[in-house]
């Protein structure tokens, strides 16, 4: 892919953009093939995307003023260091992404929402100087805009602020935006007082009457509220449960937990009449919203065909689907009964020796394990010797970075 901010030296987030996109594949498949060091046979051919539009989110720092923003991100060193680069046209964005940029820098000059000054205040002879509470608050208001995609071409926006001073200013402007931005589905505003590296923080004021935003894959609505988790390149995540389906599918549990399940991606694409589902995840809001997708698919109007599947079978596959809040660990050790197999979904860090000596030590004859992180992966893997990897699959879920998806699928040893 070519990328004219890659080449002027203005943005290095692509990592790997001096490589093809086939030549990073390989590379990607040779990192993991070794972390994992796992028989040739146990491999499917990776799963590849789009090079390019791929990604449903963008997050962008807001530099400049207000009345001229920059959305984009801070130069990365050298020539452009520390400065606002406009990263409006990037070419990870799919066009109707890219449309929206225009219309919400109008609302910042509309609005008159100042960019938060993000960069490191400078002393005398160039040394970095500490950044105190007096310093912060004249640094104005607007940090980040983050923007999601759906693949019905609806958005949601949220406005991570300083604080909540802006507000009134922003649902003012709302009927204005909603009218040079028809595809807005969502407007949030996320508070993040702090001058740190955190992109959000925990308060969110949803400024809109929608509250999320419809994910639709293969069929399924994935309900996204503005803080959950959703996979970030939709093609392949919807390649990712395609295959996590096809795998349970296969093994055919009548129990089967999906831990880390976030708004339910893999537990409702895993469904099946006579199966009884459970998902688990630390995020009631993620929970709230699985359990919408659950209740919407068990009242389908009669005639409604979804993922293949009619309203009769949807109302059989939901009769036992549940959705908790929780830390993934404690359910698992708190809970006595197995189940035939486990769908584990977990944030870089993985699983951990709590979880893995657990699934390790229990009745679990499937487990299936979704990672982003094959260094976790490859620990965790070690801490279940019992539980024998017999199908991986790379799925490049973030091309032109090293990072990737992987998907293996573990049974328990005779
Ligand atoms: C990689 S995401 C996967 C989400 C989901 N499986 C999907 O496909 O979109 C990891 C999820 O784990 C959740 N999480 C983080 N720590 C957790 C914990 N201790 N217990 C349960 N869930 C946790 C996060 O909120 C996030 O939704």
């Amino acid at each position: 892919m070519q990328c004219h901010h890659y080449d002027a030296g203005r943005c290095r987030s692509c990592t790997l953009l001096d490589l093809t996109h086939p030549q990073q594949v390989r590379g990607k498949e040779a990192h993991v093939r070794g972390l994992l060091a796992l028989p040739d046979d146990v491999w499917l051919a990776p799963v590849v995307g789009d090079e390019a539009g791929f990604r449903n989110k963008a997050k962008m720092v807001v530099t400049g003023t207000a009345a001229a923003p920059v959305l984009g991100i801070l130069g990365p060193p050298g020539e452009y260091e520390g400065q606002g680069v406009d990263l409006t046209d990037c070419p990870l964005y799919p066009a109707e992404l890219q449309a929206a940029f225009e219309p919400l820098a109008e609302l910042i000059r509309r609005a008159r929402l100042t960019p938060y000054d993000l960069t490191p205040t400078f002393g005398p002879g160039g040394r970095r100087r500490k950044v105190t509470p007096k310093d912060a608050a004249q640094r104005g208001e607007l940090k980040h805009v983050i923007v999601t995609l759906s693949p019905a071409g609806e958005l949601m926006v949220r406005l991570v602020l300083r604080s909540t001073e802006p507000v009134a200013r922003l649902r003012k402007h709302l009927p204005w935006l909603a009218g040079a931005l028809p595809a807005l589905a969502v407007l949030s505003v996320n508070v993040q007082p702090a001058h740190a590296a955190v992109l959000e923080g925990a308060e969110e004021i949803v400024l809109t009457e929608r509250q999320t935003l419809g994910m639709e894959l293969d069929g399924i609505t994935l309900h996204l509220r503005p803080q959950s988790f959703f996979q970030t390149n939709t093609e392949v995540a919807t390649a990712l449960y395609r295959q996590a389906r096809a795998w349970v599918d296969e093994v055919s549990p009548a129990a089967l937990w999906d831990l880390y399940c976030g708004v339910g991606g893999f537990a409702l694409h895993c469904a099946a009449p006579g199966r009884a589902v459970t998902g688990i995840e630390i995020s009631a809001e993620a929970v709230a919203s699985a359990t919408t997708t659950a209740r919407e698919l068990a009242t389908l109007p009669p005639d409604a065909v979804v993922g293949g599947h009619d309203a009769a079978w949807w109302r059989a596959a939901t009769a036992d689907v549940e959705f908790a809040a929780g830390d993934a660990a404690t359910f698992a050790l708190g809970t006595d009964a197995d189940p035939d197999m486990v769908i584990v979904n977990p944030p870089r860090r993985g699983i951990g020796t709590d979880l893995a000596g657990r699934l390790e030590a229990s009745g679990v004859r499937h487990v299936l394990y979704s990672s982003c992180n094959a260094a976790t992966l490859a620990r965790d893997l070690a801490d279940m010797p019992s539980l024998r990897p017999t199908r991986a699959r790379l799925l490049d879920m973030f091309p032109h970075t090293d990072h990737y998806e992987v998907l293996v699928l573990l049974e328990r040893a005779a």
